[in-house]
């Protein structure tokens, strides 16, 4: 047996022996992660491997149809590679960042995953203790296994933190309407709407798998409505609405909160140019195909960044244009920087930590991208958010040759 196969071993022992008492979980599960030498999100990546019953590890890691777009959106980034400025006085590295009215501790937030509970009994809870300890904002799904109430709370008890409704618009648009009124009343600041899921990605693993939500889990947020039968079958479609438009839904949405709006889901131009002139005052866009689980053959997101940034910033500089697809290093986080977004999510890093430790696990996933996107700051000459740009980068051309941008 290898070292990493030993020391995840030796953590499955301890999760197996956690598991008779909810008290001494935390502790073990802080314990298990420094014995075992996590060092990057892959190493959580594979320990997650072993935690999970085979349908619930596909539903969370695979992509839809062939998975290129899944494959793509990790692939793009090394198209790119970082050109170094040197002599720069690093010393003092500022990450910090401004959104939403508050401050976050780097430019990442939690992108909205559904059913966290599957991952770890605490789910959404856990996860938002860690996002408010690493003062990382959260996306919180419309199919979350918490109530979105109760998510929130579980954060503040440790320290303010900003959260936002990722929103799904149901046919019944009442049930959407009391979701957007109860995020609103909790405090979240902002909805995230989710524009490329008319209808369900083509999944053959959850079809082959026949995925269900667990029986003992529940969608608080809305299953009164939906019923948790239905959940993974032909009758997602049916649920919500696939005929959601510009003008109607989003000046609907507009009418119901004064919660900022997001648009999540977008990757071309054509999109964010409508995004900036719609009359619903959209703040921004999170540039995703949805972690490759939607229209698979879709660009990946970093090929489509470009375009987005330069539709939006060409006509309002302060239109924020935010990213997400395939982020798993903190140097992924600096490319995306480097072509113009202004900030980045991350879906199954999360996941994964989250299975492996619950909070713990989330906050070394957080901890690691922080750390690291930090340490090539200061590698690549800069000190503060500013001074990263698209000149820091090359891009792979003709050839294999590397021209800079
Ligand atoms: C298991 C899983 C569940 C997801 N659930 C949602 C969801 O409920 N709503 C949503 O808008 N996006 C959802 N996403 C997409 C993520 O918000 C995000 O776009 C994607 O995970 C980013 O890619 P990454 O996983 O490579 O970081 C989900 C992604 C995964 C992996
Ligand atoms: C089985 C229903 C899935 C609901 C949608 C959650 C989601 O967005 C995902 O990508 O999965």
């Amino acid at each position: 047996m290898d070292k990493p196969d030993k020391m995840f071993l030796i953590y499955y022992v301890l999760h197996f022996l956690a598991s008779f008492s909810n008290s001494i979980n935390n502790f073990i599960s802080w314990f298990a992660m420094a014995l075992t030498d996590i060092l990057c999100i892959h190493d959580l990546e594979k320990a997650a491997q072993g935690m999970l019953s085979q349908p619930i590890l596909d539903y969370f890691n695979d992509g839809s149809g062939d998975g290129v777009a899944l494959m793509e959106n990790i692939s793009a980034f090394e198209k790119y590679k970082i050109r170094p400025r040197i002599l720069r006085n690093v010393s003092n590295i500022e990450t910090k960042k401004r959104a939403l009215g508050s401050t976050m501790s780097f430019p990442l937030a939690i992108a909205p995953t559904a059913m966290q509970c599957m991952a770890h009994e605490e789910g959404e809870k856990a996860t938002a203790r860690a996002a408010a300890r690493a003062n990382v904002f959260m996306g919180v799904s419309t199919f979350a296994t918490t109530t979105l109430e109760d998510i929130k709370q579980s954060g503040d008890c440790l320290c303010d933190n900003v959260y936002m409704l990722q929103l799904y618009i149901f046919k019944d648009r009442h049930t959407t309407e009391i979701l957007v009124k109860r995020a609103e009343s909790a405090g979240y600041k902002a909805i995230l709407l989710t524009c490329d899921t008319p209808r369900l990605g083509n999944r053959h693993s959850m079809i082959r798998n026949n995925f269900r939500l667990p029986s003992h889990l529940q969608l608080p947020n809305f299953d009164q409505y939906i019923g948790k039968e239905k959940l993974g079958d032909v009758k997602y479609p049916n649920t919500t609405d696939d005929n959601i438009t510009w003008d109607e839904t989003l000046l609907w949405l507009r009418s119901l909160t004064k919660m900022e709006i997001w648009l999540k889901g977008i990757s071309t131009a054509e999109d964010v140019e409508l995004a900036v002139q719609s009359s619903a005052n959209i703040t921004g866009v999170i540039v995703s195909n949805h972690g490759g689980r939607q229209l698979d053959s879709a660009l990946s997101t970093l090929d489509s960044l470009s375009e987005c940034v330069k539709a939006a910033k060409s006509k309002d500089k302060s239109f924020q244009v935010w990213f997400d697809g395939g982020i798993r290093k903190g140097c992924d986080i600096f490319k995306a920087l480097a072509l113009g977004a202004d900030g980045v999510m991350i879906g199954r890093a999360v996941l994964w930590g989250l299975t492996m430790g619950g909070e713990e696990g989330v906050f070394k996933a957080l901890s690691i991208l922080k750390a690291e996107f930090e340490l090539t700051m200061a590698l690549s000459g800069c000190r503060t958010l500013s001074d990263i740009k698209s000149s820091n980068l090359a891009r792979k051309a003709e050839g294999g040759f590397f021209t800079r941008l």
